[in-house]
């Protein structure tokens, strides 16, 4: 996928703005508060209908507005090209998307049409966060290569809110809980292969990167699924209704499986300096994005909040070309176009932009000025 025309009103302190990207790398330079991140924001919002700053989508409206507008041009790896619109109104209670020129049947839809890997700052949160942040990179990658997955998952989640509330009834009925357990384990243990198998098929793709970014052989991914790996999900369900009674939620299952990120059997956050764990962040990202084209032969959008920070100038050349070997389409921030300019394989082929207070607009590459 590749985004060959971005348009943006009234979206944070973008009035108004209309690129044309290039298909390779674009580079996003600008002072503090210019704007860049907001450009990021705006292209995330195209494929998750969501920001990834704020949780009340009202307040990418720029102030003094009533509704903000982004608008994408896609090209599919078909040939094929797509039109792609989200809008909000400050007094709406719905997001809108207009997709194809129609509103789709879910944001599900959208998300699969424009994958999109998002690096910045709070992608730490990966090694960091809790499970939940690693639950959602895997699965992440298994709805993107796996379609069967977002069917497997809403039966699950709704499985899983019906058994919780059984959990929390005076008296339990055991006929409805049994019916409830099934369903839950049937999508839980289809779930939990997806998940497996996703892992399995990265790990070879994240050796490698991993290997161009750090040269850690000793770093292992290792997939926790949830519940004691002796028993099937129905029966650890069934087992634990007690102790889950008394809780009042499910204890066991696929909403508490992990990836371990571990160095020589230490978790990686605690030994990792800040900038290994930001190339160990940025190779599982990149990863991902490969194994969505070897699968699907879909390119992923990369957003790349201030590429240089906590890299020194060895690791962000090591960076750049892999970013500019790979197919996907890359767009990166960054305050110093020097440190920006720096690094890269075939400088000439890189679009620039200029973002200065809220203005967007194409600027002549580094060399050329
Ligand atoms: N709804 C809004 N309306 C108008 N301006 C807004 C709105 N939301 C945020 N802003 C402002 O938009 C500006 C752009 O912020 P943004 O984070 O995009 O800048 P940036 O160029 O990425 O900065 P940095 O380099 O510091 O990360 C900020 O000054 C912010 O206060």
């Amino acid at each position: 996928m590749t985004i060959q025309q971005l348009k943006i009103t009234n979206f944070r302190n973008i009035a108004s703005a209309d690129i044309y990207p290039t298909a390779g790398v674009n580079l996003l330079v600008g002072e503090n508060a210019s704007g860049k991140t907001s450009i990021l924001e705006a292209i995330y919002l195209l494929s998750m209908v969501r920001s990834f700053r704020s949780k009340k989508i009202k307040s990418l409206i720029q102030h003094a507005t009533e509704q903000f507008t982004v608008f994408g041009s896609i090209a599919a790896e078909s040939g094929n090209s797509y039109s792609l619109g989200v809008q909000r109104h400050q007094q709406s209670a719905d997001t809108e998307i207009l997709f194809r020129g129609q509103k789709p049947a879910g944001v599900a839809e959208v998300t699969a049409a424009l994958p999109v890997q998002l690096i910045n700052p709070d992608a730490f949160r990966l090694l960091e966060g809790s499970p939940k942040d690693r639950r959602q990179f895997l699965d992440w990658g298994v709805f993107h290569v796996e379609h069967s997955f977002i069917d497997c998952w809403k039966r699950f989640q709704r499985a899983l809110k019906q058994r919780n509330s059984l959990l929390r009834h005076g008296r339990i009925d055991q006929l409805e809980m049994s019916l409830w357990e099934k369903e839950l384990s049937e999508n839980g243990e289809k779930i939990t292969a997806l998940r497996e198998e996703y892992l399995t098929s990265l790990k070879p793709l994240f050796a490698e990167l991993l290997d161009k970014f750090l040269g850690l052989d000793n770093l292992t991914l290792s997939f926790q699924r949830g519940w004691d790996k002796n028993v099937d999900l129905v029966e650890s369900l069934f087992l634990s209704r007690t102790k889950d009674r008394e809780q009042g939620f499910t204890q066991a299952g696929p909403q508490r499986a992990d990836v371990r990120v571990a160095v020589n059997g230490y978790t990686a956050m605690d030994i990792l300096s800040r900038g290994q764990q930001k190339l160990v962040v940025s190779a599982l990202k990149l990863a991902q994005g490969a194994l969505l084209s070897q699968a699907r032969g879909k390119q992923c959008v990369y957003l790349i909040d201030d590429l240089p920070a906590e890299l020194d100038k060895q690791h962000r050349k090591v960076f750049c070309e892999v970013l500019e070997k790979q197919s996907g389409q890359v767009f990166i921030t960054g305050v110093d176009a020097e440190a920006l300019a720096e690094g890269w394989l075939n400088p000439d082929s890189i679009s620039w932009f200029h973002v200065e207070q809220g203005q967007v607009s194409p600027k002549p590459h580094l060399g050329s000025e």
